[in-house]
Parts: C-alpha cells; sequence; structure tokens
C-alpha cells in the first residue's frame, strides 16, 4: 500500500530541498525536520504494552514499545533520514545498508550491510528518500526479507510512479510511506522534478 503523507509543513520543506540553490548544511536540516514529520504516521501502529510507573504521588499504568523498531537507511542518502526517527523514537537501533546504482545499467549494487543478531520480529523501517526506477528498494526488500525480517515499510522522501509500482509488484505486503509521488524519471533515472541526486545533496560531492 502506498501512503503519500500530505502535510503543508512537508510541502514547505520539499520546495526547500527541490531548490538548487539551497546548500548543504540547508539541505540536511530540512530533510531531518521532514523526516521527523514523516516519523509519525509511519509509526503509527507500533506495538506499546503497559507497565507500572510511578509518580511522584502514585502508582499508574503507563506504557513501553513492545520490540524498538530496526533503522536501515541506504547508503548513503538514507543516512540523512535517521536523525529525524532518532529524534522521535528512544533507544532505536540503527543497522545500515550500502548500497548504490550503476550509473549505466541503473541496477542496485550491495556492498555493506551491519544488523543485528536478532531483529527479525522488529519493525524494520527502510529510509532512503529517493526511489526512483524502484531497483534499490526492491533488492534492500529482497535482502531484508531473505535475512528473515517479517515486518518491513519502506520511507522516502520522494518517489516516482515507477518505482511504487515495482515495489508494488515484487513486495505488495510492504507498505511505502513517501512525502512526495512526483511526475516520473528522465532518460538517465533520475526523478522529475525530484531533486537532484540526494547523496550529492547532503554531502556535496558534486563540485563546480
Ligand atoms: O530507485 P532506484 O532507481 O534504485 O534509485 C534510488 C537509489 O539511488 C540513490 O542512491 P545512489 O545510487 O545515488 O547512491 P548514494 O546514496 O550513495 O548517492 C538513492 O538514494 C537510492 O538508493
Ligand atoms: O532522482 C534521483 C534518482 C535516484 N537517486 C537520486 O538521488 N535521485
Ligand atoms: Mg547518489
Amino acid at each position: 500500500m502506498l501512503v503519500v503523507v500530505d502535510h503543508p509543513l512537508i510541502k514547505v520543506h520539499i520546495t526547500v530541498l527541490r531548490d538548487h540553490m539551497t546548500g548543504t548544511d540547508e539541505f540536511r536540516s530540512r530533510l531531518t525536520a521532514l523526516t521527523r514529520l514523516l516519523a509519525f504516521p509511519v509509526l503509527q501502529d507500533l506495538d506499546i504494552v503497559p507497565m507500572t510507573v510511578t509518580t511522584p504521588l502514585a502508582q499508574t499504568t503507563g506504557y513501553k514499545l513492545d520490540k524498538v523498531p530496526v533503522l536501515v537507511p541506504v547508503l548513503r542518502a538514507g543516512l540523512g533520514m535517521v536523525e529525524g526517527f532518532r529524534d522521535v523514537v528512544p533507544n532505536t537501533v540503527v543497522s545500515h545498508l550500502g548500497m548504490y546504482r550503476d550509473h549505466h545499467t541503473l541496477k542496485p549494487i550491495r556492498y555493506y550491510s551491519n544488523f543485528p543478531t536478532s531483529y527479525h520480529d522488529h519493525p524494520v523501517i527502510l529510509l532512503d528518500p529517493m526511489l526512483a526506477t524502484g531497483g534499490s528498494a526492491v533488492d534492500a526488500l529482497d535482502y531484508l526479507k531473505q535475512e528473515g525480517a517479517q515486518n518491513i515499510r519502506v520511507v522516502s522522501i520522494i518517489s516516482a510512479p515507477e518505482g511504487i509500482k515495482k515495489v508494488d509488484e515484487c513486495h505488495p505486503d510492504v507498505n511505502v510511506f513517501t512525502a512526495q509521488l512526483d511526475e516520473g524519471l528522465n532518460d538517465l533515472g533520475y526523478i522529475l522534478p525530484g531533486l537532484g541526486d540526494a547523496g550529492d545533496r547532503q554531502f556535496g560531492t558534486v563540485l563546480d
């Protein structure tokens, strides 16, 4: 299922991310602010269990997370979405997945992973700001499922219809949350109008 998260502040932040004049510092801080807003609907159905808490005056019922979510940022660009989630989820786990898209074939190349030994029954949140052809998301989901993850959701900032279709065809059980559904892809597989290369925009790896 696709959820396009609608909020006036999300629209404002995306406009700044899109702007080619926005520098790396502003890009990173807007991406964090936007991700924080996305975290609420993404985590809406987290299970909590009751516990007793003692206030200065009495005992009462409180709640704690049943299973802490595992955040999976796809390197590099997904790194910029970690802080926003960590701001709102206490003691979450961050497991990195290294992946880049070959510039010629547009196929994803996986080069790194670092996961805790037992996370399979925890909610897994795949973080990558750009969902373009969908190749990287599908490959990451294949990998996570192969490793035993059962409850996975994908969070992106900007998605292309082509990528959403591909994820839905290959992983119909996975919910995708996005802040913006754009028009499509150009000949090089970049999202239009998009925001350019989300990794380069964050880390300044394109100099002029
Ligand atoms: O849906 P797809 O067509 O697979 O494209 C999306 C992927 O491309 C970007 O990564 P990129 O290859 O630029 O790596 P980077 O984050 O290291 O820059 C983006 O962050 C996704 O991982
Ligand atoms: O538009 C796009 C497509 C893939 N990756 C990006 O960073 N941007
Ligand atoms: Mg990139």
